[in-house]
């Protein structure tokens, strides 16, 4: 696969604060993520990572989100009550296929299945090992597709592992083009937390590229050691558009200690308007809602852009 060498003019936000973010944070009331997700749309972002249907003893933060989807439910001619945005798509996480039934019920547009390229995590995140995630993924892909539902899929532990250490970026691209030829639409890549650097962080990207079509990855580093925006931009050139980010930096994951949230939305935003490439968003509004849930939770908005930018 040949790599781009040039920067995108357009990147798409995944934006995971409402599941990534809050599912390791204390938690909030249905209405409070409501009126985040309600919010983030508002500010422009048109894929919302709205919640998670995995065990509520494993996740309690996501217990409600059934609540959440149906709140974002198309409306008919008796319901006006949904908060949906027209052009948005509202995506849920599901680790098996009682998850993704649940998310059809719901009403999820569209899902995301989770594997590893860590045989610990796996089985510290999922229960399970690699191959047998693999196996759990089938029947959730044939349904998916059954069902016309777009499947994204995230690869864990890209940079490395909180339990293993370092990871072979050979096992990183084997995960994902199995993960891609299954049928995922675009593999997350995921610096679980956060200890890439720049240089090692491209090297991962052009190993996977070698296997899965450079478009369709889409890079997903937390910032637990302050490198994300480094990683990213060590990255931009070699053709990948999709960046997923959290507001306000929320979350981290309940099962890889000292994970730090996602790069927050609004300082990814600031740099790539900064280099003249578009997102769509309006960085104003992103940067209230994100001192709004903030607020609501008690914590500093873990976002720089967002502290240093006046306000109204
Ligand atoms: C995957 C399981 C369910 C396996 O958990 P298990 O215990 O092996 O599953 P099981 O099939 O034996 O079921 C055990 C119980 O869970 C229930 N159950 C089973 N499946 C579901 C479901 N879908 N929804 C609701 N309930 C479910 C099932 O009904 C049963 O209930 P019980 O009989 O005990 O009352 C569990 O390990 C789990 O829920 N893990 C969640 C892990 C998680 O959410 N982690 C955080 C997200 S991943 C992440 O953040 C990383 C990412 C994506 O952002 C990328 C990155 O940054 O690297």
């Amino acid at each position: 696969m040949r790599l781009a060498n040039s920067l995108p003019t357009h990147v798409s936000i995944f934006e995971v604060g409402a599941r990534d973010g809050l599912q390791n944070e204390k938690p909030v009331t249905t209405e409070d993520k409501l009126t985040l997700i309600e919010q983030l749309a508002d500010a422009g972002i048109k894929r919302i990572e709205a919640g998670s249907f995995v065990s509520p003893k494993w996740v309690p933060q996501m217990a409600d989100s059934k609540d959440v989807f149906t709140a974002l439910k198309p409306n008919d001619l008796q319901d006006q009550s949904s908060i949906r945005k027209a052009g948005v798509v509202y995506s849920a996480l599901t680790p098996n296929l009682k998850g993704l039934e649940l998310a059809l019920d719901a009403g999820a547009d569209e899902v995301a299945i989770f594997g590893a390229a860590s045989e610990t995590f796996s089985q510290r995140n999922i229960n399970c090992s690699i191959e047998e995630s693999i196996a759990r993924f089938e029947p959730v892909m044939a349904m998916a597709k059954a069902r016309n539902i777009p499947v994204r899929g995230y690869v864990s532990c890209v940079l490395g592992c909180p339990y293993e250490g370092d990871i072979a970026i050979d096992e990183v691209a084997r995960v994902s083009e199995i993960l891609y030829k299954m049928g995922c639409y675009e593999i997350s890549l995921g610096d679980t937390i956060g200890v890439g650097t720049p240089i090692k962080a491209r090297n991962m990207v052009e190993a996977v590229a070698k296997l899965v079509p450079v478009k369709k990855l889409a890079l997903h580093f937390h910032d637990t050691y302050g490198q994300a925006l480094a990683n990213i931009q060590a990255c931009l050139d070699t053709g990948i558009s999709v960046i997923d980010s959290s507001v306000a930096g929320l979350g981290g994951c309940p099962y890889a200690k000292g994970a730090s949230g996602n790069l927050a939305t609004e300082d990814v935003v600031y740099m790539l308007h900064g280099m003249g490439i578009e997102t769509g968003i309006d960085l104003h509004k992103l940067a209230k809602a994100g001192h709004q849930i903030s607020q609501v939770l008690g914590r500093q908005n873990g976002s720089k852009v967002a502290q240093a930018m006046p306000l109204d």
